[in-house]
């Protein structure tokens, strides 16, 4: 019998959330965007949040980057870093794809040699050496997207936060990043929260899909995925369960709308 169920608490949480709400605003203005959330995510653990348009996924993100305060509830990451990446690569224009990686790396305080090693290495994670000095204008969206994945990585993080990072991608771009990003959690004993719009992304990521309720933001259902590493998006299986988590997100929207 695993801790879990003799206690009902996941010992090795990295991230721990407990009745977290969120108001936006205050008195008439006020907006409840999270209404106590409670997910417990374990080291190693790739989850991804999936939920109507508005319904609250980024503010938690947000909230667990520490970008913002909670309103209400427990919220704990244990001292744990944690590293952002988003749909827009966000990178500086005028800085190479190097000069990009080694950013963060420039603020740990680490020296120009060390820095240009530790660069040089995490663009051969992302497969992309031979591209270091090119400037991102000169890259393509998905290779944008990987030179953002290497400066995330380079913050040393525990826990990578990501908010529909491929979700600007064509589908094939998207198949291929994919596969790198399961390799790369993998190696680097990651843990990751992934924010989507697609259902079929977060079957063929996820070791567990949360869907969240309409605004305001409710855990209603916390899906396993237990189909077999590496799965293509395009399988039986994982084409099975998005149909199934599907309906359950097109019920939850009517059930808003009416
Ligand atoms: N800084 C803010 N101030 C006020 N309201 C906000 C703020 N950020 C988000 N909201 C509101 O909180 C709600 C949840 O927004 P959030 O962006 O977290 O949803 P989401 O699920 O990520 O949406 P989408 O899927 O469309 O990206 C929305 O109604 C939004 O308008």
């Amino acid at each position: 019998m695993s801790i879990l169920e003799t206690t009902g608490v996941r010992t090795d949480a990295v991230v721990r959330i407990e009745n977290v709400s969120k108001t936006y605003g205050s008195g008439s203005n006020a907006l409840l965007a999270l209404d106590r959330v409670s997910l417990d995510v374990e080291k190693g653990e790739f989850v991804c949040l999936l939920g109507a348009s508005g319904c609250g996924k980024s503010t938690l993100l947000s909230l667990v980057a520490g970008l913002d305060q909670i309103s209400s509830g427990t919220l704990e990451i244990g001292g744990r870093k944690v590293a952002l990446m988003f749909q827009e690569a966000a990178l500086f224009p005028w800085l190479s794809v190097t000069g990009n990686v080694e950013l963060p790396l420039r603020l740990q305080g680490l020296g120009k040699a060390e820095r240009r090693k530790r660069a040089e290495e995490l663009l051969e994670v992302v497969r992309l050496n031979g591209f270091a000095d090119k400037r991102p204008h000169e890259l393509s969206g998905g290779m944008r997207q990987r030179v953002a994945l290497a400066r995330a990585l380079a913050q040393n993080a525990d826990v990578l936060l990501m908010d529909e990072p491929f979700g600007a991608l064509d589908a094939m771009t998207r198949d291929i990043l994919h596969d790198e990003l399961e390799r790369i959690w993998r190696e680097q004993n990651l843990t990751v929260l992934f924010v989507t719009h697609n259902v079929r992304e977060a079957v063929r990521l996820g070791d567990r899909v949360i869907l969240l309720s309409s605004r305001p933001g409710r855990v209603i259902e916390d899906f396993p995925i237990q189909h077999a590493r590496p799965r293509r998006i395009d399988s039986p299986e994982v084409s099975g369960q998005a149909a199934e988590i599907t309906d359950r997100l097109r019920a939850e929207v009517a059930r808003h709308a009416s």
